[in-house]
């Protein structure tokens, strides 16, 4: 199916990702609503150009069930915009799911948090499978990056920062660029980005799903870099339990050898048993 814009009617603006805007759209004549992102490509520096073609190309060819589907892109060179048509998620995403949490003064709830690390940990393994001799890394996992589908199950999006692993291309060239909040011990140094870092950066997402805040805080990358080396943050509240706990504990290990991949999670007895099958 080759899309046009005139087969979309904009219905709102909801959000700003990586290098865009997102608009809710409906098509005219199926009257399905996606998401479209608008990124003006026309002022990109080269090598942001590269990581535009290189989102569009990952989502693609990612097909996974907690991962937001591409549709198409629509170029247009006269405005030089790129429309990057992909799935809308009507629960919104986890940034906005924590604010309301600490505006109600409310607390998110364990059930949902083991189902969305089962999920993520899920959509991450099939991103650090060898997909055609390539394991792709999505360097930005942070909860604005984590939207929500009608039934409240997850989908990794806005791959804007993600990198291809090449078979011959052992880690990603340059440092991770995303949140520094969840940067993780590694990249900090200023070694590779790599699929332990997006581990790393899994924990800090569940820990403030639990704390609604991130488990290293500081006012500068300084002390937090500082903060993140000790590796010391504090136990989640105790209506939690022991085995998230446990779970978290494993996820921000400082040592990225010792901190578990995404192969050992998803057959962690503990998490395993935590995620009921899906509907
Ligand atoms: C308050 N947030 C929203 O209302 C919201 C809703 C209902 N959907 C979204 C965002 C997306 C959405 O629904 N699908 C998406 C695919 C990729 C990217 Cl980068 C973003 C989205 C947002 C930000």
């Amino acid at each position: 199916m080759i899309y046009k814009l005139n087969d979309f009617e904009v219905l709102e603006l909801i959000g700003s990702g990586s290098f865009g805007s997102c608009y809710k759209v409906r098509n005219k004549h199926t009257h399905e609503v996606l998401v479209w992102k608008v990124i003006e490509y026309g002022c990109l520096p080269e090598e942001k150009k590269q990581l535009l073609v290189t989102e569009v190309t990952l989502l693609r060819d990612l097909r996974h069930p907690h991962i937001v589907r591409y549709f198409d892109r629509i170029v247009c060179k006269e405005t030089k915009q790129l429309y990057i048509l992909i799935e809308y998620c009507p629960g919104g995403d986890l940034a906005t799911v924590i604010k309301t949490c600490i505006k109600s003064n409310n607390h998110i709830e364990e059930r949902f948090v083991w189902r969305v690390l089962h999920q993520l940990i899920s959509a991450l393994q099939t991103c650090h499978s060898w997909i055609s001799s390539t394991i792709i890394l999505h360097r930005d996992i942070k909860p604005a990056n984590v939207f929500l589908d009608g039934a409240g199950n997850v989908k990794l999006g806005d791959f804007g920062l993600a990198c291809k692993l090449d078979a011959d291309q052992p880690g990603c060239i340059e440092t991770m660029v995303g949140t520094p909040f969840y940067m993780s011990p590694e990249v900090m140094k200023g070694e590779m980005y790599n699929t332990k870092s997006d581990v790393w950066s899994l924990g800090c997402l569940i820990y403030e799903l639990c704390t609604l805040k991130p488990p290293f805080h500081a006012q500068n990358i300084k002390e937090l870099a500082s903060k993140v080396s000790t590796g010391r943050f504090e136990r989640i509240p105790p209506h939690y339990s022991d085995s998230l706990q446990r779970v978290l504990n494993s996820l921000l290990l400082v040592n990225q050898e010792q901190r578990p991949s995404i192969f050992d999670l998803i057959c962690h007895p503990v998490i395993v048993s935590h995620s009921p099958p899906e509907s």
